[in-house]
């Protein structure tokens, strides 16, 4: 045992045998650390290196020789989840097998469960065997026997998992989902995101890098990443939660098309990006909003949300305070609703930055995962060319906002309606202006578009293109921290798919 310099703190040292050389290790109890390091005079760039106790995930104990001794005088922890009472002991798994290069289940078998294993956290593994299984058991199964449900998948799989757990909440709280003033309630059980699928943004915007062990990692010492959740209604009638993009025209058309070319894996969203971005189509409709007032943030700010983010805590806190105030009632109702009119390239309402491996920074880089609000993008008609210039700068650091057709908000709720449809409810019998969106579907290269496009909503398509939607703050968990201040974008970019093209 060893006195510090100042004689308050107490440490343990002890010396440690690894390969050729002896290190000095040291556990700092009261700033939790085990540090190790080189005791001969430091050189330049001496390796110094330490690990807070709590993301210590095992400890074993091993000869020189490595094989694992089940005697003497060391022995395995009889406790393994001593080091912090958040971490999950018990967990729930779906691996969908058929997501984006159909990996997940050797990914789950080769990477994630021998850690799971390390760490002594067992695993219900259930492998869908279709769409919606693994959502229609989260209805079924003891949810209370579990410390979290983890996918092994992509968005879709994310969202069907997620849909189970927030569906399942409310029904276990008597609460009506097709209610769109409804509030919701809060789902406590984290979600884990494996990423094994074509896009992978609810796992990179969430972590900061699309892999498998970094996820694992995360789950096993209990991080806990608070998410907002959009509700998406027609009608008074509940279509979907969203987490990452709404997208109506050119986002919603590429899924559309991809969505035909499944069999092709993840290159589908470069066939279909190319082909939609060749058909220029843009759409014409109103769009409502209510601007979030409530935030520090903004979407033009230089601060990305980072590990601990005071944005979002902020709200957390206002959260709370309010629901002191009014209970779980909506205060919103009250506030001015914003109105504007036009023709669309592109409507894109994120909840999140959709940072992804081909987008770097994503849609709206300032975009936060807990603040209550979502980022609303609006793309108006203008050239290709321009367009382009605005695409490519979602793989640059480039300001994808400062053009004079783009204009950026950040809501709380949103509504909209496409022109086809509010022509359609003021004269149904229209049969002329029916016919000519039929012709201008047909024609691609005619950009005058009557028809209507059709929404992503986290890479499914909704059936209806009016929609309201409500951001509810900080709805769901999952098991990660949110991307880390020192995590440099230089690799992402330089992975990015846009710069290899160019
Ligand atoms: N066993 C299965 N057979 C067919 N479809 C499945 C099965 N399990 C899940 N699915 C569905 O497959 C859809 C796509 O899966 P997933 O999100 O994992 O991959 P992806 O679409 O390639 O990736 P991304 O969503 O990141 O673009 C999900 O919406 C999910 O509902
Ligand atoms: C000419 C070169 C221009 C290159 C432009 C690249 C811009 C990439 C932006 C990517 C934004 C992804 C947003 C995430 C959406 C997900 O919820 C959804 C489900 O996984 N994915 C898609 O809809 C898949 C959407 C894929 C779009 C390409
Ligand atoms: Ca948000």
């Amino acid at each position: 045992m060893e006195q510090l310099p100042g004689g308050r703190r107490l440490r343990l040292a002890s010396s440690l045998g690894l390969g050729q050389r002896c290190w000095e290790v040291t556990l700092d109890e009261e700033r939790g650390l085990l540090a190790w390091r080189d005791p001969r005079p430091p050189r330049r760039g001496a390796d110094n290196c330490f690990v807070p106790t709590s993301e210590i995930i095992a400890v074993e104990e091993t000869e020189q020789n490595k094989k694992q001794r089940s005697t003497g005088k060391w022995q395995k922890m009889a406790k393994p989840h001593a080091f912090t009472e958040c971490r999950p002991k018990q967990l729930l798994v779906y691996i969908n097998p058929y997501g984006g290069k159909r990996q997940g289940k050797r990914i789950y078998e080769q990477k994630v469960a021998p850690l799971f294993s390390l760490a002594s956290i067992s695993a219900d593994v259930v492998v869908t065997e279709h769409a919606n299984h693994a959502k229609d058991n989260l209805f079924e199964v003891n949810i209370s026997k579990y410390d979290g449900v983890v996918c092994v998948g992509g968005d879709g799989m994310f969202s069907e998992v997620m849909h189970g757990l927030i569906g399942r909440m409310q029904k276990d709280s008597g609460i009506d989902q097709n209610n769109p003033k409804a509030p919701l309630a809060q789902c406590n059980i984290r979600i884990g995101i494996i990423p094994a699928g074509s896009t992978d943004c609810v796992c990179y915007s969430t972590v900061g890098i699309s892999d498998p062990v970094t996820s694992a990692l995360h789950i096993i010492i209990g991080d806990c990443q608070p998410l907002d959740v959009s509700s998406v209604h027609h009608n008074n009638t509940f279509l979907k939660y969203a987490v990452s993009l709404l997208g109506y025209g050119f986002y919603g058309d590429v899924l559309k098309d991809s969505e035909k070319k499944r069999w092709m894996g993840p290159m589908r969203y470069d066939y279909s990006g190319f082909k939609t971005f060749l058909s220029h189509h843009y759409y014409e409709g109103t769009i409502s909003f209510q601007p979030a007032k409530h935030t520090l943030g903004s979407p033009r700010d230089k601060d990305s949300c980072r590990t601990g983010c005071c944005v979002c805590k902020e709200s957390e806190q206002q959260l709370a305070e309010q629901r002191k105030k009014c209970g779980f009632k909506h205060e919103e109702d009250e506030d001015e609703w914003k109105v504007i009119k036009g023709k669309f390239l592109a409507i894109n309402v994120v909840n999140m930055s959709c940072a992804c491996p081909r987008s770097p920074k994503g849609l709206s880089p300032a975009a936060h995962l807990a603040d209550g609000t979502a980022d609303l993008i609006l793309v108006r008609k203008c050239s290709r060319f321009d367009f382009l210039r605005y695409l490519v700068r979602h793989t640059n650091r480039d300001d994808q906002f400062d053009f004079s057709f783009v204009d950026v908000y950040r809501v709380k709720s949103f509504q909209f309606t496409s022109k086809l449809s509010e022509d359609n409810e003021s004269s149904v019998t229209d049969i002329g202006k029916k016919r000519f969106g039929q012709f201008c579907r047909d024609h691609p290269a005619c950009c005058c578009n009557i028809a209507n496009s059709t929404w992503n909503c986290d890479g499914e398509t909704l059936d209806s293109s009016a929609i309201e939607v409500r951001v509810h703050c900080q709805l769901m968990k999952l098991f990660a921290r949110g991307i880390e201040e020192n995590c440099t974008d230089e690799a992402a970019y330089s992975h990015s798919s846009i710069e290899q093209l160019l």
